[in-house]
């Protein structure tokens, strides 16, 4: 462990470090104020300081209270003159530890030292459960049993407090925002804002100073200076919805921003610093806007360091139930209402939709369900129409208006069957009550 040790007074500061080295601490000097600050600043991971009240540049008292704010895990010793109590008093006050008057007993110090390890040990664990609980916290509102949903979170634990930025990737509706949300939140900057940018719903004139903020006189209508999100979103998470939707000038900008991570206003003469953890979330296929030039490939390579892809609800039909169960029970308590849950019919009809919407769909189907509810147990008749006849591809209309033969109709039938099962003959044939061979055979495919 390190020690950091703040006493002007060289022979007696030697002392010191000859004690803590015997008990195993790396332990280092400062003789001011000022120097241990620059010591504890510089990032020397400095775990417990031992600091003298009076220093030449000020008093103890000054630079515990400075460190209990830079750095709370940091354990103080406290070494008062002798009969000053009032000093230790307010040292204890400030946040130290403990505290040792002179002539300092090298057997006592060596005792408080010990203790000092301890408590930092321990201070280290809670923080570390705190994180993991953080964590888990951030984590509970993705519902889902999903494989998919599983090995998601599993990435969102892993990179949570990484400085990389990720992409986001699924359908619409499926849950961008909240992964990116859970990220933000499992992480260190869970106190820091984490802010939202459409960058499909804001006018391409207005994206760059709404990005990057304005100097007042950038232009006529700059009345003032404009913070822009980036700066709103400092020490936190950015989150840019529908990246795939930036015109390509503001991409440049963006990756600019990203590289050098510092932002300049328009019409400003510089740059400022800014500390954001960027999470980009897209429903288009980038890497084939990349191919056709409508999205800058350094871009893409830079926001794709971690890609999380969501697939649609329909390729997770495991997650359709539990989501539909845990809207369910939002929704009833925000109603007051003491519903049992989903018939078995209505249960069903949810597994069998295909959920174009995804969740989104999906939470407002049960939302309504909740609404119209007439009995204590939602029916297939309280979903949502769509829902309970899905549009089929108007196969039987255009089978009666071109008058499909029946070996077409067939063919047809047995072709949209196997896509609702998203290809699985096993499913589409227990389905279409006809074995695996027959959809081959129907297929035309070998045996
Ligand atoms: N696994 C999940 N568990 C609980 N709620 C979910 C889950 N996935 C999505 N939701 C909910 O579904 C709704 C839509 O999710 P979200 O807004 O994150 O989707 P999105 O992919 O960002 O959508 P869009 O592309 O339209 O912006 C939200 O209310 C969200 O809380």
């Amino acid at each position: 462990m390190n020690l950091l040790v703040v006493e002007d007074d060289a022979p007696l500061a030697e002392l010191f470090v000859g004690i803590a080295e015997k008990r195993g601490l790396r332990a280092s000097r400062a003789a001011t104020i000022a120097e241990g600050r620059a010591r504890i600043e510089a990032g020397d991971d400095i775990e417990i300081l031992l600091t003298d009240m009076r220093l030449p540049d000020g008093s103890g008292i000054d630079l515990i209270e400075w460190t209990r704010k830079a750095d709370p895990r940091i354990v103080i010793l406290a070494i008062t003159a002798f009969g000053s109590i009032e000093i230790a008093v307010r040292a204890v006050r400030q946040g130290a530890y403990d505290f040792l008057t002179k002539p300092v007993e090298p057997a006592v110090l060596g005792v408080a030292l010990d203790r000092a390890m301890e408590a930092r040990r321990l201070r280290g664990e809670v923080e570390a459960l705190r994180g993991a609980l953080a964590t888990e916290n951030a984590l509970r509102g993705i519902i889902g049993k999903s494989r998919a949903l599983a090995d998601i979170t599993s990435v969102v634990r892993r990179v949570a407090d990484s400085p990389a930025t990720v992409l986001v990737t699924g359908p619409s509706g499926s849950g961008k925002e909240l992964v990116a949300r859970a990220l933000h939140e499992a992480s260190r900057r869970k106190d820091a804002p984490f802010v939202a940018v459409n960058a499909a719903a804001i006018p391409e004139t207005l994206l760059e100073s709404e990005l990057f903020g304005y100097k007042k006189g950038a232009f006529t209508d700059a009345r003032q200076d404009k913070k822009g999100i980036f700066v709103e979103a400092d020490g936190g998470t950015l989150f840019l919805d529908e990246i795939g939707d930036l015109p390509l000038v503001l991409q440049a900008k963006i990756l600019r921003v990203l590289e050098e991570r510092e932002v300049r206003p328009l019409g400003a003469t510089r740059s400022a610093p800014v500390d954001v953890r960027v999470v980009a979330a897209t429903n288009h296929d980038l890497r084939k806007a990349v191919k056709e030039g409508r999205f800058r490939e350094d871009l893409f390579y830079r926001l794709a360091v971690i890609e999380i892809a969501i697939p649609p609800l329909r390729d997770r039909p495991e997650d359709i139930l539990p989501l539909a169960e845990h809207f369910l029970g939002r929704a009833k308590a925000r109603a007051g209402l003491s519903l049992q849950g989903f018939s078995g019919a209505a249960a069903r009809v949810l597994m069998a939709y295909d959920w174009p919407g995804n969740v989104r769909e999906l939470e407002n189907a049960v939302e309504r369900a909740v609404a119209l509810a007439q009995d204590e147990w939602i029916s297939p008749d309280d979903l949502p129409p769509t829902v309970q006849k899905p549009s089929t591809p108007d196969l039987f209309a255009s089978a009666a208006e071109r008058m499909m033969t029946l070996d077409e109709v067939d063919r047809a039938y047995v072709k949209h069957v196997l896509e609702r099962f998203g290809g699985n003959k096993v499913r589409a044939a227990a389905a279409l009550g006809i074995n695996r061979r027959t959809i081959q055979r129907w297929l035309g495919e070998e045996e």
